[in-house]
């Protein structure tokens, strides 16, 4: 868990961070976004201590950051930046292997890890093993990147706009792949990002920060549906609840029960935003939902506009 406490960086007359306070939950994946300037990348900077803060402290399971030495500090907090820096005269396997190789582990093992990460990120080892970053896509590299920093096994990931300079389809496609491995890895991510589609899919918190301050903390849910002042329903905009339904599948909505008599059938798998197109082609406020035969509910109207159960 790292908590932030009255954290401030000022740079002359002017803060690039005022007064922020937050707990980044452990295990979970924040979002730090806000418009360009607001402070994301100077607190993500703060947390390894790339920036020394000039107030307030943060805290890593309890222990000021300020009591561990940077290094010490980094070898726990794996750092993922859109420029991942692949060194280009090593393979892929070599960058994937740095840290490892710096810590001195054994050569056999992390042979055989850098093997299960490339395949975790979706680089087969075959291939991919040898070749050197030039012959890379930005994609692939960025996925090396990926893998690299999860190499060390670091509890914690700092990720500065991972994604940014994909093409949209590699960035789902990447988005996708890392939203998987971090719940199967627990690890606590916090990742900055201008992207808001980026941060109601992939934050199970989001951070919206606002000219070095924190304008809300909650889940995308919340900010969507209880925004804490006009700044945040502005910022999200109004067609920020068909872009959380984008990202999620009709069945994270549903009620168990029959549906109104008539209702149209749609599949479990459907995302949500899809299945509210259908109510409105259909001019029916309930659907019921299947999977493959079985009838798993229904869902209303209400529902996918934020006031049922999901
Ligand atoms: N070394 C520095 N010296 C002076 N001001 C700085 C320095 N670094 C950052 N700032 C200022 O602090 C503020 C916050 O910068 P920061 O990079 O954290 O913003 P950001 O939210 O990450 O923006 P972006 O999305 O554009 O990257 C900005 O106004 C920036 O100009």
């Amino acid at each position: 868990m790292i908590e932030v406490e009255h954290l401030d960086k000022r740079y002359g007359d002017s803060f690039a961070v005022q007064d922020l306070n937050l707990t980044f939950p452990e295990g979970q994946l924040t979002a730090l976004l806000g418009p360009s300037g607001c402070g994301k990348t100077t607190t993500l900077r703060m947390i390894n201590r790339l920036i020394e803060p000039t107030g307030g402290r943060i805290l890593l399971n309890g222990q000021d950051t300020r009591s561990l030495k940077p290094e010490v500090l980094r070898r726990g907090i794996g750092y993922v930046i859109q420029q991942i820096g692949l060194f280009p005269h090593l393979s892929v396997a070599q960058n994937v292997a740095t840290v490892p190789d710096l810590l001195g582990r054994d050569r056999r093992m992390t042979a055989q890890r850098v093997d299960e990460l490339l395949d975790l990120v979706g680089l087969d080892p075959a291939v991919y093993r040898e070749k050197r970053p030039a012959e890379l896509s930005g994609g692939q590299a960025q996925r090396v990147g990926v893998a690299r920093a999860l190499a060390a096994d670091p509890p914690v990931l700092l990720m500065d706009e991972p994604f940014g300079a994909l093409d949209p389809l590699a960035r789902d496609r990447l988005q996708e792949a890392f939203r998987d491995i971090q719940r199967r890895l627990g690890k606590t991510v916090i990742m900055v990002t201008h992207d808001i589609d980026e941060a109601l899919r992939l934050g199970d918190r989001v951070a919206l920060m606002r000219a070095g301050r924190l304008e809300q903390f909650g889940t995308p849910d919340d900010l969507i549906h209880r925004p804490a002042s006009d700044f945040v329903r502005d910022f999200l905009g109004e067609d920020a609840t068909l872009r959380q339904l984008a990202g999620r599948p009709v069945s994270a909505f549903v009620r168990a029960g029959l549906p109104s008599p008539g209702a149209p059938r749609v599949q479990a798998d459907l995302n949500a935003r899809s299945a509210l197109s259908v109510m409105l082609r259909e001019s029916h406020d309930t659907l019921e939902v299947l999977r493959g035969e079985e009838l798993l509910g229904h869902v209303a109207w209400q529902d996918l506009r934020g006031q049922g159960p999901a």
